[in-house]
């Protein structure tokens, strides 16, 4: 199956230990025939008291099958266990390596929760795969063949009914199986997804629910996924169950034939009564080995299932696999130019951008402004190549933007997005994201520069950065940035909430260590633009006024008004 090809692939990576577990499996369950084998045949053979030497050598053989049969089963376990965690691992990280790349178009469509469940869930069902899809049928007729070929040489009959009762075991039980399975098929796994998006949906809107007073409403629609999941996984777990009970009924059925037979063939002379013993315990222990055959066809469903989903959440990197390899000059500002660029966000009934054309000349300081919503942070995406226009041209220096490797833009640029995370560790921990080297005087050095002198390397930052202010986690976001060695600064609202003076210091630090770079700067405050070489004025996605503070100040347009109702309110507070 086409869902499965990465599955095939890392089984193909595993061969060694699967050709290891493969053999440890064979031994191991040839070892249980022919111990039970052996011990019917001792059984039987004790009635006729033969000579003491034929006694010990019968007692030794089951002693030491016995054994032989618990080491094999032990390395079969070591080496179909440590294929199988190899296995999950190269597929974590392959998935990992098809999901990075496209990240923010995920991100959109599904929900974190739903996403999380995907990642774990279903790449962890697909152990099952190998586990109990794959292997088990190599060891069964493996296993099968030997033990029928053995009994031959006793009892024609007997191995035929051998084969009837695999046929059952193998085809008819595992149908039944599944014809149950195909009434729950996927639903474990739907209701999975749903109670991981409601504790995502609780844990991140906490504070919000519980201001709000709908934590117990919220709580209630939990629980009530986590007991659709349970009632879910209690059906298919039931009904696993009653595909094993009808593989033992089968097993007893076959047992009793072969012991029916066994009594009739004796009866006519065509079977030593020696043998009956050991005939009756191989059927026991032959389908015994084929105990996973009953379960089978469920797993297997479950990992073709897992693995669609997979496949459906990545598909889209399948599209973006090929990645130009044009590189942005190191150690140079850049000049960037937009022309004709329109962009429209999926299902969005009206676009972003609208024919938005501008010019940044290298080394130039640019702010863009603007009212909410107006595009900004659209054009910051485009530049990071996180969305791709619908029309028009980008350009840094004389290179379009499609021949620019991704990754290599986001290496050269400085970018202070809207809300930058923060992860549960040190400050030194956080500012150091790239693990790029700095001393601890450097980064105390900058964390002076963004205006928070008391902060301490050591101090313990919480996930989210739930224990800083909005401000601290802009100054830590912009003492990141100021880290980097980037020649081109794209800085979406680092300061909105500083208070002005504050502000002021860090721009006038950040503004500094960017003197000769390009940087655009989106604002939504339009103090402390002066120093800015151009401003961009947006509204409704467009560029409608561009120039100097001054050129704007002096043509009374649009960007005089909104700074006339600033000074207003400014006066006003
Ligand atoms: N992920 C998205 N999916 C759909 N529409 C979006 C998405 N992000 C933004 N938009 C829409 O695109 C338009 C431009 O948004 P953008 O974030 O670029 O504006 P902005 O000027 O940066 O706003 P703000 O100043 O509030 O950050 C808005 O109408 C917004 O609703």
């Amino acid at each position: 199956m086409n869902e499965l090809a990465i599955l095939t692939k890392a089984m193909l990576q595993e061969r060694k230990d699967i050709v290891m577990a493969i053999l440890g499996g064979f031994i191991a369950g040839i070892a249980g025939v022919c111990l039970f084998a052996t011990s019917g045949y001792l059984i039987s053979q004790t009635v006729f008291a033969p000579p003491l030497y034929s006694l010990i050598v019968l007692t030794s053989l089951v002693k030491i099958l016995g054994l032989v049969r618990a080491a094999a089963r032990y390395a079969e376990r070591l080496y179909t266990h440590r294929a199988t965690f190899s296995m999950l691992s190269r597929l974590r990280t392959a998935f990992f390596a098809k999901l990075v790349p496209l990240t923010p178009g995920v991100l959109n469509q599904k929900r974190s929760g739903d996403l999380l469940s995907r990642i774990v869930g279903d790449i962890e069902s697909l152990q099952h795969y190998f586990l109990r899809v794959a292997y088990p049928p190599v060891i069964v007729v493996m296993v099968f063949l030997a033990t029928v070929l053995f009994t031959s040489a006793f009892s024609i009959w007997i191995a035929c009914l051998f084969i009837l009762g695999m046929l059952a075991a193998a085809f008819v039980v595992p149908a039944i199986v599944m014809l149950g399975q195909r009434k729950n098929h996927g639903r474990v796994r739907e209701q999975r997804s749903a109670l991981s998006t409601e504790v995502t949906e609780l844990l991140y809107g906490f504070r919000d629910l519980k201001v709000y007073g709908q934590l117990q409403q919220r709580g209630e629609q939990l629980e009530s996924a986590s007991a659709a999941l349970t009632a879910e996984q209690q059906a298919a777990a039931r009904h696993l169950l009653r595909g094993q009970s009808l593989h033992v009924f089968v097993t007893f059925l076959i047992s009793w034939s072969v012991l029916t037979l066994g009594a009739l063939l004796i009866v006519e002379g065509s079977l030593a009564g020696v043998f009956l013993a050991m005939l009756v315990m191989i059927s026991q222990t032959v389908f015994e080995e084929a105990a996973a055959l009953a379960t089978l066809p469920a797993y297997k469903q479950d990992s073709e299932h897992a693995a669609k989903r997979l496949e459906e959440t990545v598909r889209a990197a399948d599209v973006l696999a090929e990645q130009p390899s044009g590189k942005l000059p190191a150690g140079q500002a850049v000049s960037i130019e937009l022309s004709g660029v329109s962009f429209q966000y999926e299902d969005e009934w009206r676009p972003a951008l609208k024919d938005v054309s501008l010019h940044i000349p290298s080394g130039s300081k640019t702010a863009i402004v603007g009212p909410s919503g107006s595009g900004k942070t659209t054009i910051l995406e485009l530049l990071l190549k996180l969305r791709t226009p619908a029309e028009g041209q980008i350009r840094f220096n004389t290179t379009s933007i499609q021949e620019l490797d991704e990754a290599g833009l986001w290496q050269a640029a400085n970018v202070v997005l809207q809300h930058s995370h923060f992860f549960r560790g040190t400050l030194r921990d956080n500012l150091l994201l790239k693990e790029e080297a700095h001393s601890d005087e450097a980064l105390s050095a900058i964390l002076n520069k963004v205006q928070l002198p008391d902060k301490l390397l050591d101090d313990m930052v919480y996930e989210k950065g739930e224990n800083l202010s909005e401000g601290e986690k802009q100054r830590l976001a912009l003492a990141r940035v100021m880290l980097r060695t980037g020649r081109l600064w794209l800085l979406d609202e680092p300061t909105s909430s500083l208070d002005y003076i504050t502000e002021q210091r860090v721009l006038r630090h950040l503004l500094a260590q960017a003197a000769d770079d390009t940087l655009i700067l989106i604002s939504h405050r339009l103090t402390g633009l002066e120093a800015m070489d151009q401003i961009l004025v947006m509204d409704h996605g467009q560029v409608i006024e561009a120039g100097s503070y001054s050129d704007l100040m002096k043509q009374k347009g649009y960007f005089y008004e909104m700074k006339q109702i600033e000074l207003q309110m400014i006066e006003g507070s």
